[in-house]
């Protein structure tokens, strides 16, 4: 199985688990990637089965539109019972690195609204430990110098994302060579750095449930 096989197993694997579980008035909250578009995709063949979806970017809400999928400002959608997103990296904890298509504050909002999130990734992302990605941070653009001396302090390489600005109009600084053996503790602390919009450690809200594409097809990890 190649790699966007994989991607298309899991996206076709979370709305199999979503399918039960929607009725006409369900709002699902959508993230961004690739592998979220496999969701999309596979998605829009059930649309009559629910209401509509939250984006987590423009791209994202841009490709539910293409599908004929009403999307939802997140302020206008009373419950949001489940987030499907995919990651960049994940441990057996299923804290996550995410943020490599610098939509990674807005899907942190959307996660931390729904009841459930359900992260789809290829094997390639499980690793013992959160790091070898270099670790997205979204910073208001007059902090970026600011933000990436303290974040030296803190013992990453801070490169400026060049050429990105994100939906809400901010920078990406990826912070190379960082050991993440406590993910929550340095969520806070990168969050701590005054001009820091959102890092894309997702510790304090991991994910719930994580359908890994595999060679020999989908495994289901749950968090205990
Ligand atoms: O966090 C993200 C975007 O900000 C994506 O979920 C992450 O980059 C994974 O993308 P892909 O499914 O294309 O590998």
């Amino acid at each position: 199985m190649t790699q966007d096989e994989m991607k298309q197993a899991v996206g076709q694997a979370a709305v199999e688990r979503l399918l039960p579980h929607l009725d006409a008035d369900s709002i699902v909250g959508v993230g961004t990637g690739s592998t979220a578009n496999c969701f999309i995709d596979a998605l829009a063949k059930h649309k009559l089965a629910f209401d509509g979806a939250v984006a987590s970017s423009e791209a994202t809400a841009e490709r539910l539109k293409s599908h004929g999928i009403t999307v939802y400002d997140l302020n206008g959608a009373p419950q949001l019972d489940f987030y499907v997103d995919g990651a960049d990296e994940s441990n057996e904890n299923l804290e996550l690195i995410k943020g490599g298509g610098a939509a990674l504050t807005r899907e942190k909002i959307v996660a931390a609204v729904a009841k459930t999130f359900i992260c789809i990734a290829d094997e390639s992302k499980l690793v013992p430990v959160l790091g070898e990605f270099p670790l997205p941070v979204e910073v208001i653009p007059m902090a970026r110098s600011h933000v990436a001396r303290e974040i030296v302090r803190l013992g990453g390489d801070p490169v400026y994302r060049e050429g990105c600005i994100t939906d809400n109009g901010n920078v990406i600084l990826d912070v190379y060579n960082m050991s993440i053996v406590n993910p929550k503790q340095l969520e806070a602390d990168l969050n701590a750095i005054v001009g820091v919009v959102c890092n894309g450690l997702f510790a304090a809200r991991p994910a719930d449930v994580l359908l890994l594409g595999t060679p020999q097809g989908v495994r289901t990890i749950e968090r205990s």
